[in-house]
């Protein structure tokens, strides 16, 4: 029965199913075909490992020895059936007639995934059925195969449309967006506060933003580059892959297709895989207006790891300035140190330096008072800004998370700010936009002091025709969205230390 079955991993005992054309349906039906094989491993890694499906995918694929076409119909089978299972699961627990909590997990995962090709790709129905009994048969056994067929034929009688109203509680609140859009209702009732505490929509406007920002979280990004200012050109970028300079963003470019690792400036670690919205920020940070003469030292104080220090770093080279990247895990300082590494070479050769520090950053205030020009708070969160990028983070992530990381990202904003000399800046960034991490943060903090004053940051955000980026509402912070910018939703404020 499903509910007993015993789970698989990585393929049948012996050895797994090795790599096959896929110009040969008649043998992949018999067992479990390659490209769906890895999608149910990536899945069975996140619901029992808790792996990450962006880190892990393409390990699955480089295990599998898939590439190309069949690598992307692999990810876009796995990323989309994580995204979408909210849906899914309602759609199944009305065609098994049970609750999904009644299904062995491994049999779900494989129900989910032959949802997914039924109702969200563009896979034919047969096939889809075929494969993923295929798949049962393999993974869970017989029996289970039996079950899942009998699932998916009931879930094939319906369109997309049709189950999705089907399973919608009726209304426009947030329970039923939540199902209508695949994300839990406490994210969906977060972003809604978001779009409204940000002044992005008003109560008149808010039901048609929300759903925007929850169909664009469900949108595969595409991949964007940053040519790390003095190290890569965007145009070095478009040459030597399938890529366009961004429109977006100075530094940037837009990938069209293939491997990003396959560019020499990125293997090089002279450019870097970057959503736009942080190359915004590092480059807001690094144009700000310093008062005085402050020391020329530069400080990303949360850097793991590594991305924004890469460009911050970068910049501050072409300045005459040192970085200090701090980072308190020391496996995310290791991948600041490799990832820096072009950077680090580099400001030897013109007589900088680029130190990482295995640190806290909460304690670098007192221990170095007034010590640098520019300060990065790339405060740890929730990351309810990103979860286009990150396919299982929405139904991971908790309503609990917040109440620890309240007082560490004001403890390390105060950090920063005793680390910053008079006259220097410090930027407060987040890649989520709920307001107990952004605004309430930023207005507590400065609650406490009189040393400090906000700037407005929205000037400093320019895209690649120097022009200023549209759409940043008020001030003096700045909230990106990912249905207005196509950037990850990532909060700014920048605060500036009074001279005297
Ligand atoms: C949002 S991530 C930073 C992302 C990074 N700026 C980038 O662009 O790649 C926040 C980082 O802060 C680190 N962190 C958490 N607590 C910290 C602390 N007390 N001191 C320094 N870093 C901390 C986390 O380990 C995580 O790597």
């Amino acid at each position: 029965m499903p509910e007993q079955s015993r789970p698989r991993r990585d393929g049948p005992r012996r050895g797994g199913p090795r790599p096959r054309s896929r110009t040969a349906p008649a043998q992949r039906t018999r067992g479990a075909e390659p490209t769906r094989f890895a999608a149910y491993t990536l899945l069975r890694e996140v619901d029992e490992d808790g792996a990450y499906a962006n880190l892990e995918m393409p390990r699955i694929l480089r295990r599998r020895r898939l590439e190309g076409r069949d690598a992307a119909f692999a990810t876009e089978l796995a990323f989309g059936t994580v995204r979408w299972q909210g849906l899914y699961d309602r759609v199944i627990a009305v065609a098994a007639d049970r609750p999904t909590d009644r299904i062995d997990p491994a049999v779900l995962d494989v129900l989910r995934l032959g949802c997914h090709q039924l109702l969200g790709m563009r896979v034919p129905a047969h096939a889809a059925a075929d494969q993923t009994v295929g798949l049962a048969r393999t993974v869970v056994g017989q029996g289970a195969a039996g079950f899942v067929n009998a699932v998916l034929r009931r879930v094939g009688e319906r369109t997309l449309e049709e189950w999705t109203d089907a399973v919608t509680p009726e209304g426009s609140g947030p329970a039923a967006l939540a199902v209508r859009h695949s994300h839990p209702e406490w994210v969906v009732t977060a972003l809604r506060a978001a779009l409204l505490g940000h002044g992005r929509a008003t109560p008149e406007t808010v039901d048609d933003e929300l759903s925007a920002l929850l169909a664009a979280d469900n949108v595969p990004p595409r991949v964007h580059l940053v040519a790390r200012p003095g190290l890569a050109t965007v145009d070095e970028l478009v040459e030597a892959g399938d890529a366009e300079p961004s429109a977006t963003s100075p530094v940037g470019a837009v990938l069209r297709s293939g491997d990003p690792g396959a560019i020499p400036a990125v293997r090089d670690g002279r450019a870097a895989v970057q959503d736009e919205g942080s190359q915004h920020l590092a480059l807001a940070l690094a144009a700000a207006e310093v008062a005085g003469d402050p020391p020329a030292r530069w400080l990303d104080l949360c850097a793991g790891p590594g991305g924004k220090a890469g460009v911050l770093g970068a910049v501050a080279l072409q300045e005459q300035a040192d970085l200090v990247a701090v980072e308190v895990s020391p496996h995310r300082a290791d991948l600041v140190r490799s990832g820096l590494a072009a950077l680090t070479a580099r400001a030897g050769e013109v007589g900088r330096t680029v130190e990482v520090r295995t640190a806290d950053g909460r304690e670098v205030g007192a221990e170095e008072p007034g010590a640098y020009a520019r300060v990065l708070v790339d405060a740890p969160c929730t990351g309810l800004g990103a979860l286009r990028r990150r396919p299982e983070a929405r139904w991971r992530r908790q309503p609990s998370d917040l109440a620890p990381l309240g007082p560490l990202q004001r403890a390390l904003l105060a950090s920063a700010l005793d680390a910053v000399a008079p006259g220097g800046v410090v930027a407060y960034a987040t890649c989520s936009p709920h307001v107990a991490e952004t605004r309430f943060v930023v207005s507590d903090v400065l609650k406490r002091r009189d040393d400090v004053e906000q700037v407005d940051v929205r000037p400093l955000l320019r895209d690649a025709a120097g022009d200023p980026l549209p759409d940043l509402g008020d001030g003096p912070a700045v909230q990106l969205w990912p249905h207005v910018h196509g950037t990850d939703a990532m909060y700014l404020a920048l605060l500036r230390k009074r001279s005297s």
